[in-house]
């Protein structure tokens, strides 16, 4: 047995348990011989308690670190916005980062991100969106015909859902009350829609003003969770397209806001936000 040490951080209550895999072997031997079970370490009551798992890694580049993410359920994601601010975190506070102007280049599966502090909050460079997301041909629109009418719950809401990749996929529902929607009956069946191949995250957006949008996220692979960086970049961007809210917006999640920032199809998306050190500990390995 070994005992390793972790932290655990979150963002807008979206919250990872960090391994620092630079100068050792814990990834590598986590890839070859599952020396834990991240879900397991996920679990919240046998275990740490966390939305997913981050690796930091040695980049390939002459770049700052490599995010490996993990969800809850095990399974690896290509991108993920609340984590890369908590990489981001870690850094400053584990590498004595002391200049907060530092630029934070951070390899990913979804490409190079470039995170800066600016007034106390983290902003990334999310990437220029996906409007058409894995096989879902030519508009961002797409009628999703897996849920029998009667499941939906409100009159007002139809089956038109967006699709929109910021690395990893994203499906996006406007209504008009979001409170009705039931998240526990719709996710689970719209993650795993025949459309994405490789299932996808779920988001229920009402418009509250041009300004502000309200949404309740169902993670691919993690289920609900109060909060989806990727996703708010993703439904303001499809909001936008649609004509439903400005350039710059605020997105409200259950765990708090994002600020988004995109107007132009070939520029990348901005998410500013913060993200907060919880605790550190050890767990035992084999
Ligand atoms: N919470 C994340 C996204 C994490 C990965 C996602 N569940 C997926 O499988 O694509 C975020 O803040 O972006």
């Amino acid at each position: 047995m070994k005992n390793i040490t972790f932290e655990k951080y979150q963002g807008n209550g979206n919250d990872f348990v960090v391994i620092d895999s630079r100068g050792n072997d814990l990834y590598k031997n986590y890839k070859t011989n599952k020396i834990f079970d991240i879900k397991q370490i996920c679990n919240r009551q046998f275990g740490i308690g966390a939305d997913g798992v981050i690796f930091i890694e040695e980049p390939k580049e002459d770049n700052y670190a490599k995010m490996i993410i993990f969800n809850s359920d095990g399974s690896e994601a290509q991108m993920c916005g609340n984590g890369i601010r908590c990489l981001v975190e870690y850094l400053h506070l584990n590498d004595s980062m002391n200049n907060k102007n530092i630029e934070y280049k951070i390899e990913t599966k979804a490409g190079l991100k470039i995170a800066k502090y600016i007034n106390d909050e983290i902003t990334v460079k999310m990437g220029v969106p996906i409007l058409e997301c894995q096989n879902i041909p030519t508009t961002i629109e797409k009628k999703i015909n897996s849920i029998p009418s009667h499941e939906f719950i409100e009159k007002d809401f139809n089956n038109m859902g967006y699709a929109v990749g910021m690395g990893n996929p994203h499906l996006i529902f406007f209504v008009k009350d979001i409170e009705s929607i039931i998240l526990s009956r719709l996710g689970p069946i719209l993650e795993k829609n025949e459309l994405f191949p490789e299932k996808t995250n779920v988001h229920f957006c009402q418009i509250l003003n041009r300004d502000n949008i309200k949404v309740k996220v169902w993670e691919r692979g993690a289920g609900p969770t109060l909060a989806c960086g990727t996703g708010a970049c993703a439904i303001h961007v499809a909001a936008y397209k649609l004509g439903l809210c400005n350039s710059q917006t605020i997105v409200t999640l259950p765990g708090g806001n994002l600020k988004i920032d995109w107007s132009k199809d070939d520029c990348e998306v901005m998410m500013t936000g913060n993200a907060k050190k919880v605790f550190s500990g050890s767990m035992l390995v084999n």
